[in-house]
């Protein structure tokens, strides 16, 4: 018979648990267990940014706690479902890790295979369906890119993970403000707008690399977080997203815009430590990039398909 198989990430900074917890996985017959150990507070934090099928995690890591790391990933940021499984056992442990986002709490001295086995199919199986709302909850609506929300809390979560890890700081936001959007709207129609709205996120999503995050985080305002990408690397994307971005856009009845944005950048941690100053200062720098961007967006020829 063919075994399911099943990503595990073990957080837990006793090596002899984790020990423990890895063969009572190994005692399932039907499930074969690809099981990855992590046993500190900064690798964990990094490793939470990609996908698992389950993470049992320890609230005791070293200095830092469990209940620490799920606080900077917040719901809609966790890649998969986390159960706490833990020695310290204790009822305000227990809620305040359900609050965190856990989907279950075992405490370590009542653990059994079955027990674990049932408590990570339960936990599965609830975030797989929650995944709707999970999207729901972190992309925007019209665009379907990022929301403002999830953009802050991504941020919140990679600046954490620099100050309290010492991790590389080569970060940037790129903000970008659609030029005369209002007047779209006013000439063309609300509905004109969503098109330009849509396209324009599109765009810019397939033009951003798989470590980059593109969220709309207003009315014509979008916002990207780079990673690892130096000043000259962030000033060659903007140009192209400029490029982009101006391409001609079909809004039907034969009539194209060409629509401009202006853009700022700001970079961690020299114009900002936390994200709203980064965002501040992104937009301040947005602003001075408008000045030279006052035209009103011009209609230029259908082209003949
Ligand atoms: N179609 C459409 N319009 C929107 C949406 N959200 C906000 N808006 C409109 O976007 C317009 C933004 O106007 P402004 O903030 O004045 O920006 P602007 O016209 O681009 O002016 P500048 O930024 O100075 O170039 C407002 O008229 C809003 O009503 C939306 O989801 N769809």
């Amino acid at each position: 018979m063919d075994q399911t198989s099943r990503n595990v990430l073990i957080i837990d900074d006793s090596y002899e648990d984790a020990t423990l917890i890895s063969r009572m996985l190994e005692k399932n017959p039907n499930v074969r267990y690809e099981i990855e150990i992590v046993n500190n507070y900064c690798d964990a934090a990094l490793r939470l940014t990609t996908p698992f099928d389950i993470c049992l995690l320890d609230q005791n890591l070293g200095g830092a706690t469990g209940l620490d790391l799920l606080r900077t990933v917040e719901g809609t940021l966790l890649p998969g479902p986390v159960i706490m499984v833990t020695g310290s056992s204790s009822q305000w442990l227990d809620e305040s890790a359900l609050e965190a986002g856990v989907c279950d709490y075992l405490p370590k001295q009542e653990l059994t295979p079955a027990l674990l086995d049932r408590s990570i199919r339960y936990a599965m199986t609830k975030f797989s369906k929650d995944k709707e709302l999970r999207r729901i909850a972190s992309h925007d609506s019209l665009t379907d890119a990022f929301n403002r929300r999830y953009f802050s809390e991504l941020c919140d979560r990679a600046l954490d993970d620099f100050n309290v890890c010492g991790r590389v700081d080569n970060l940037s936001i790129v903000y970008i403000d659609i030029d005369n959007f209002k007047s779209i709207n006013d000439t063309h129609g609300h509905q004109a707008g969503d098109l330009v709205l849509c396209i324009i996120s599109k765009r810019i999503a397939n033009r951003i690399r798989a470590n980059e995050v593109l969220a709309r985080i207003g009315g014509d305002e979008f916002a990207i977080y780079i990673p690892d990408s130096s000043k000259e690397q962030v000033e060659a994307e903007v140009t192209r997203l400029r490029n982009t971005i101006a391409e001609p856009i079909d809004i039907g009845d034969g009539k194209k815009l060409i629509v401009e944005a202006s853009i700022g950048v700001s970079r961690y941690p020299d114009q900002g430590k936390s994200i709203e100053d980064l965002l501040k200062q992104a937009d301040a720098e947005m602003y001075s990039d408008k000045e030279d961007h006052r035209a009103p967006p011009h209609p230029v020829r259908a082209s003949a398909h």
